[in-house]
């Protein structure tokens, strides 16, 4: 059910005119949404937007080429079947087009009535819990013009979805709203359709709202492609289409199928990927330890630049997640590091993730046993810092509420132990920290450690990291070994 396909169009054509004014609007169109999607339709004005979604919700019959929706092809439909298939269909426009005349609980029950197994109680108990979900319930009486503009969306999407449709139609839902009243209305609308498991296909020039689609498609001069543009926007904070306009190489998009390997361990990096659709895993060799799977991507995702940052080799394998397909943005090395070089958002962006890579990484190495979705959570609160060479990370006498794992470069650390001093030399891999640490008090550290050379690390809450250790206690020698070893006996 959930990965029905809800819109199927393939090889789709439309024309406005007759004889020497027929003029073509929208050219060899494919595109397919399922159950559960959240599409965004974007494209400059006269695109073929409208015209594309007045064809899918039956406003206009098919000319050329075959659209499907919900199993059923309308090309050839009568005027019954389309009639007939938008019962199917939520519609959200651009002004709530709600009925000024009836309260809001008429408005909600009118999308009702059409329904076969209409009853007036039902309706009543229906409107009720739309209303309590889009935080309206006490509106219920209330006419259209007492409300503000983001209310009234908010109960248009309630009318949309109240019959719990297939496919929900928006568009342009939020170009009568201010920023925080247009995201929060596509936030909500986005929430109730999924939990509703309907599609949304919803046209909008609102580039503040971008990030909560499944996926962008872009229509230009009547053509349908992917937004690659505003994909690049979302994922590098710091892009700038001028400067996509003077690099000497361009975007492009690959598909890869189930299980396919995108980027493979060892092998020369030179391009990194962002995750347009499907999910991927990353896995890792260890010498003489069985391969680990380190993390899960989805769309909102990329990828390959550790291995373009860090020493030009892939250090893990990216693989397509079992019975998904994947399309990714194909970037050239170059024009990488042109968007990294000339946007601090985005390097900062990226060294971010970077560093909590690393850490992955070392980590899962470290403790075997521990789910690596917890690893990833604690990677992603955790904070990346640098010391140059001959630096003080860490004084003797500081509380200890933090381990530092070392991502790059050679730290020492001293430490008095029963009167006595020793010294070790850590590095690239190796953490250190608090002896005290599994009490759960803040006693000042009894080590000092200093940066022999310039060193990167990871700053790790005490608590997280002793929730780690503790959750890999499935073979409780390896705890008690890594414990006494990274601690204890330095
Ligand atoms: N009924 C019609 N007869 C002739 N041409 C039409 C008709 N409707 C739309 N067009 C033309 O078709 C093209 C696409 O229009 P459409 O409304 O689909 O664009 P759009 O991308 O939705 O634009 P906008 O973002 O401005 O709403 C335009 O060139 C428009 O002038």
């Amino acid at each position: 059910m959930l990965n029905q396909t809800v819109i199927s169009i393939q090889n789709l054509n439309h024309f406005f005119g007759e004889a020497t004014l027929k003029k073509q609007i929208l050219f060899d169109i494919n595109l397919t949404i399922k159950a559960k999607e959240f599409v965004i339709l974007t494209g400059p004005s006269g695109s073929g937007k409208s015209t594309l979604l007045s064809l899918i919700g039956c406003l206009r019959s098919v000319q050329q080429g075959s659209l499907n929706i919900l199993g059923q092809e309308l090309n050839g439909a009568t005027k019954e079947q389309l009639v007939q298939m938008r019962r199917n269909f939520g519609y959200i426009t651009q002004s709530s087009n709600l009925l000024d005349f009836l309260t809001v609980q008429q408005n909600i029950q009118m999308s009702l009535e059409l329904q076969p197994d209409f009853s007036v109680q039902a309706a009543r108990a229906k409107t009720v819990a739309i209303l309590e979900s889009v935080g309206l319930r006490e509106k219920i009486d209330v006419y259209p013009k007492n409300l503000s503009g983001g209310q009234k969306q908010r109960v248009a999407i309630a009318c949309a979805l109240v019959t719990q449709p297939k496919l929900v139609l928006a568009d342009e839902p939020t170009a009568a709203l201010d920023k925080s009243s247009g995201r929060n209305v596509v936030a909500l609308m986005h929430r109730l359709a999924k939990e509703h498991n309907s599609a949304v296909l919803m046209v909008t020039h609102d580039h503040r709202i971008l990030d909560l689609a499944d996926r962008i498609v872009h229509v230009e001069d009547g053509k349908l492609g992917l937004a690659l543009n505003q994909e690049l926007s979302l994922m590098l904070p710091g892009f700038d289409e001028a400067l996509l306009e003077k690099a000497n190489t361009k975007p492009t998009v690959l598909t890869y199928a189930s299980e396919e390997i995108i980027v493979r361990q060892g092998e020369p990096a030179t391009k990194f990927y962002i995750l347009l659709e499907g999910d991927v895993e990353v896995f890792q060799d260890f010498p003489d330890q069985p391969t680990r799977l380190l993390n899960r991507l989805s769309r909102g995702d990329y990828f390959g630049e550790v291995g373009l940052l860090r020493g030009g080799k892939r250090t893990a394998t990216v693989r397509v997640t079992k019975n998904s397909e994947v399309k990714v943005m194909v970037i050239e090395e170059e024009l990488f590091q042109l968007f990294v070089n000339n946007s601090e958002l985005t390097s900062n962006d990226v060294v971010r993730r970077l560093h909590q890579r690393v850490m992955t990484s070392h980590l899962s190495k470290a403790l075997p046993n521990v789910d690596p979705s917890e690893i990833v959570a604690i990677a992603s609160q955790s904070k990346g810092s640098q010391y140059k060479a001959n630096s003080i990370i860490v004084q003797q006498g500081e509380f200890g509420d933090r381990v530092y794992l070392i991502l790059e470069g050679e730290v020492e650390i001293s430490v008095i132990d029963q009167g006595e001093s020793r010294t070790i030399q850590l590095k690239s891999g190796e953490h250190f920290g608090n002896v005290q640490f599994f009490d759960g008090q803040n006693y000042p550290v009894n080590l000092r450690a200093i940066a022999c050379t310039d060193v990167e690390l990871m700053a790790i809450n005490r608590d997280s990291f002793c929730s780690l250790i503790l959750k890999s206690n499935t073979n409780s020698d390896i705890v008690a070994s890594v414990l006494h070893h990274q601690f204890l006996n330095l």
